[in-house]
């Protein structure tokens, strides 16, 4: 077995509007976290973004090394953790399916890779529910996934370099288990169609490097209608970005972020949303992202300070 491995894992951003539970997109945003062999069971978290995770074997990260040490049939020595993120927690860029795919490739990598890299997005797919946010963790760029019983086919696209983004991250946390909880069980054909229809012409604009199409194909009708009441300004955002430079808006994963790609200065978009969520009451911060195109690495530098 190896002793330690450290492995940085980017945030994400799922859905893009109409790839509910589809498609999935990489930023350079990450996660780091250093697993090593150790006396005793141990989480030590840094920096303020990780502020009241569990430091014990409840922590997620723990719990995906626990997970697999198990499926691949080996008892699990107790682990040191080290952890830093630069994902805010709990506001849909995806630090649930980054910490994830983060604890099984670490354990993977110490338990002498049992599992190839297509397993651990079953895996992944599976705890987390869906795969479009694991998928662009673990791959990096845009994943197109689809999840079957047994296995989770998918495909990468990689971005065109101008492409960027901006999030705006209200200063609340919206768990993706309570915006999941206000979807309905079924739709009418008319909805399903209409988002089929966007989902379509979203993945054919991202292939393709027609951006151009993007305000256009990331409509949808499968989720945000519903979760507008969750987050105030949303519709604001929604149909008014483009008008402030944005390619395409969506809400960002399960909320209550939103985010827009652009290809150009971010300026004017930055004070239009900054200004809508104040004017209803909610205050935020923004950020600046660029695609990742590498998805999880690891490292065997275990010996710089973390
Ligand atoms: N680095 C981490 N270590 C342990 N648990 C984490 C980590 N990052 C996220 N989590 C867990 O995931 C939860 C957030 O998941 P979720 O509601 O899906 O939001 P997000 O959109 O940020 O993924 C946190 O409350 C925490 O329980
Ligand atoms: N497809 C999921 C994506 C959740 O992403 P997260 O980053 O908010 O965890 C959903 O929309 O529920």
């Amino acid at each position: 077995m190896k002793q330690g491995v450290q492995v940085i894992v980017p945030g994400s951003t799922a859905n893009l509007g109409p790839g509910f539970d589809t498609v999935g997109m990489a930023f350079e945003l990450y996660t780091k976290i250093r697993m090593e062999v150790s006396d005793e069971p141990k989480v030590v978290l840094y920096g303020d973004d990780l502020k009241g995770l569990p430091t014990d074997r409840s922590n997620l990260v723990y719990k995906m090394a626990e997970y697999l040490f198990e499926k691949a049939g080996l008892t699990l020595p107790p682990l040191r953790i080290q952890m830093r993120s630069d994902i805010p927690l709990t506001r849909g860029l995806g630090s649930s399916a980054a910490a994830i795919v983060g604890g099984l490739v670490a354990a993977n990598y110490l338990a002498e890779e049992p599992f190839s890299k297509d397993e651990i997005f079953q895996m992944a797919s599976h705890i987390e529910g869906h795969p479009d946010n694991v998928g662009a963790s673990l791959f990096g760029g845009i994943v197109v996934a689809v999840m079957e019983e047994e296995k989770v086919p998918y495909i990468k696209i990689e971005p065109k370099s101008s492409l960027k983004a901006l999030a705006v991250i209200p200063d609340f946390m919206l768990s993706t288990e309570k915006a999941r909880g206000v979807l309905p069980e079924k739709y009418s054909r008319k909805d399903t169609v209409f988002t089929l229809s966007h989902a379509g012409l979203l993945i054919a604009s991202l292939a393709s490097g027609r951006y151009d199409m993007l305000n256009t194909a990331m409509q949808d009708r499968v989720h945000q209608p519903y979760r507008t009441a969750l987050v105030p300004g949303m519709g604001t955002l929604l149909d008014k970005a483009h008008e402030y430079g944005a390619l395409g808006t969506a809400l960002s994963g399960a909320g209550p972020t939103i985010i827009s790609f652009l290809e150009g200065n971010d300026e004017r978009l930055k004070q239009f949303f900054v200004d809508t969520l104040l004017q209803n009451g909610i205050g935020s911060t923004t950020m600046s992202l660029m695609p990742d195109l590498h998805g999880a690495r690891i490292s065997e530098d275990i010996d710089t300070p973390f």
